[in-house]
């Protein structure tokens, strides 16, 4: 059912979360490339061969580049959580840009309201715990994220290698586990149907056990991101 145009929120963003989340999952349910990984809590959906595997190898490069030590450049709400190296990709470059538009056309969100791609790489005995997506808005970095586009809605984040062990995504609150495999993208929205924020969406990167782990993650807002 559509709340009102004028209904308050009861949480911040809550009507354009719904709204978002509206929009997203009719599209993913009209495409045929989209799988839904069924479950009451959460929407989550896969698509098994986003990226050609010479696209991850070609990321998994750049995230060489670019990654550093997640905590250094993390507020403090994720430090210590994060031992994995991690980094944004470069927004103007040609293929970067390429892969970000594709995801933004998968999901049929506007790029305005689309984070710049993150790269990740996790080595033996990284990880990053138990977290949700979305912003905690009683933080005091909330009115600094607020004004960065306000509340997280989806996610999407794509395997980019084999790992030899560990490395799975756990979703923590639901009981079950996502192994990396190149290509695959997983897709799941941070909200709740009605807008509030979906706690059942906590999830992990479990710690690499053997191998490297390398992932790409794209967080969308409700509204433009600076
Ligand atoms: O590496 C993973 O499996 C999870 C990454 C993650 O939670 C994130 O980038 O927000
Ligand atoms: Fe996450």
């Amino acid at each position: 059912m559509h709340a009102p145009e004028s209904a308050p929120d009861s949480v911040p963003d809550q009507q354009a979360l719904a709204r978002v989340g509206t929009m997203v999952r009719e599209r993913l349910a009209a495409d045929p490339s989209v799988y839904r990984i069924e479950n009451d809590r959460v929407e989550l959906f896969a698509v098994g061969d986003f990226l050609s595997l010479a696209e991850c190898k070609t990321l998994c490069t750049m995230i060489d580049e670019v990654a550093r030590p997640s905590s250094l450049h993390e507020l403090d709400y994720a430090a210590g959580f994060r031992t994995s190296y991690s980094g944004d990709l470069d927004p103007s470059e040609s293929f970067v840009k390429g892969i970000s538009r594709r995801i933004d056309d998968l999901m049929g969100l506007d790029p305005a309201i689309g984070e710049a791609v993150q790269g990740q790489r996790y080595l033996p005995g990284q990880q990053f715990q138990p977290h949700n997506d979305w912003f905690y808005t009683s933080e005091k970095y909330w009115s600094l994220e607020e004004a960065r586009g306000g509340q997280r809605s989806w996610t999407a984040m794509a395997y980019l290698n084999e790992v030899d062990a560990g490395g799975a995504t756990h979703f923590t609150d639901l009981g079950f586990q996502i192994e990396p495999k190149p290509s695959v993208l997983l897709i799941w929205n941070n909200a709740l149907p009605d807008g509030r924020p979906n706690e059942s969406t906590m999830h992990a990167g479990m710690p690499v056990l053997k191998g490297a782990k390398y992932v790409i993650t794209k967080w969308y807002r409700t509204r433009q991101w600076r």
